[in-house]
């Protein structure tokens, strides 16, 4: 649905984009991860037409962007870090204004206005005054303009910020709702939000794409060795006497246990050695009972810092 081709972005000489290409499918929701100033909000710009490229080219759905802008900014709702809602205007005012700008037939408004209005629990806000609401209520104005007219494409940046969070438990859900049947692209600050909502996740760092895939395959990627987490009931030393036997192990690191008589050991296997069967019967034969075992992952934390400090670290180097 969305086709990124060597996009670059120059701002005097800050070169922001550095030729980022990338592709979202329709029903995906895809997750936009950067620090500050990564060059996400100079991207989402340009997909919606607010920006112009220095070059590269961007299609959404079969029409291209610099050739046919209208036709793409049809397709596309946005929803800006600051939502662009006008508060001297009530709430019932502004969608209807929104709906408008948005061509939206008369006949169709009432019904996507009332839908829009009940997912999104505006209701009780509806004839009040923008100005006036709280910043969740706003949040959730700005999130209704982005998806009026129901477009194919919702480009969504920090869409949960100021909420509480019952309500983006609520927003959340919608969203992902919204993501079955159209291309959504995320970014966001919150984490846990990328592993809750997207399937696929983009890292951008100073203006270039340094990973994509799902979280899973991303932690895989990046993890030197699969870790295991061991609650084993003995004597640490002893275990860790035994532990010390398995082969391709590279790293035993004892954690503290809060059950008394037991010992707990992050174990790193070396590359994609499998080392449970081993360590079960080790364990088994030494009279040592393994209580827990479990496999640890990177979270999405651990892979963005550790990419994001990666390239850095590299280009520091460098
Ligand atoms: N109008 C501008 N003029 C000059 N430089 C700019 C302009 N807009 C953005 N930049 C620079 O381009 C780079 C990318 O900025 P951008 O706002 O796209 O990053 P971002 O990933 O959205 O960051 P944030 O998470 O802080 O919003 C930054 O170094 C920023 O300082």
């Amino acid at each position: 649905m969305i086709k990124v081709r060597d996009l670059r972005k120059r701002y005097g000489s800050k070169e922001a984009l550095k030729g980022i290409s990338f592709v979202v499918e329709k029903g995906e929701i895809l997750g936009f991860l950067g620090p500050n100033g990564a060059g996400k909000t100079t991207t989402m710009q340009i997909l919606t037409g607010y920006l112009s490229p220095t070059s590269g080219t961007v299609t959404i759905g079969e029409a291209d962007l610099l050739r046919d802008p209208l036709e793409v900014k049809k397709q596309v709702g946005y929803l800006p870090e600051n939502p662009p809602v006008y508060r001297d205007m009530t709430v019932k005012e502004y969608l209807n204004f929104v709906m408008e700008l948005k061509g939206v037939p008369r006949k169709e408004r009432n019904n996507q206005l009332s839908e829009l209005v009940e997912r999104l629990q505006l209701t009780d806000v509806y004839t009040r005054l923008i100005g006036n609401l709280s910043k969740g209520y706003r949040q959730r104005v700005g999130l209704a303009q982005a998806i009026c007219g129901d477009p194919e494409v919702l480009i969504l940046d920090e869409p949960t910020v100021g909420l509480d969070p019952q309500q983006i438990i609520t927003i959340r859900e919608f969203i992902r709702e919204l993501g079955r049947d159209r291309t959504v692209i995320l970014s966001t600050h919150i984490l846990p939000e990328v592993s809750a909502l997207c399937e696929r996740v983009l890292i951008i760092n100073q203006g270039e794409i340094v990973a994509e895939g799902s979280p899973a395959e991303l932690s895989h990627r990046l993890q030197k060795g699969q870790s295991l987490r061991v609650k084993i009931k003995g004597e640490s030393e002893v275990v860790e006497n035994n532990l010390a036997q398995i082969s391709n192990i590279s790293q035993i690191t004892s954690v503290e246990s809060e059950e008394t008589g037991t010992c707990d050991f992050i174990i790193t296997a070396d590359g994609d050695a499998d080392i449970r069967e081993e360590l079960f019967y080790t364990m088994a034969k030494a009279n040592l009972p393994i209580l827990e075992l479990k496999p640890i992952d990177l979270s999405l934390e651990d892979i963005f810092l550790e990419l994001v400090t990666e390239e850095s670290t590299e280009r520091g180097a460098a």
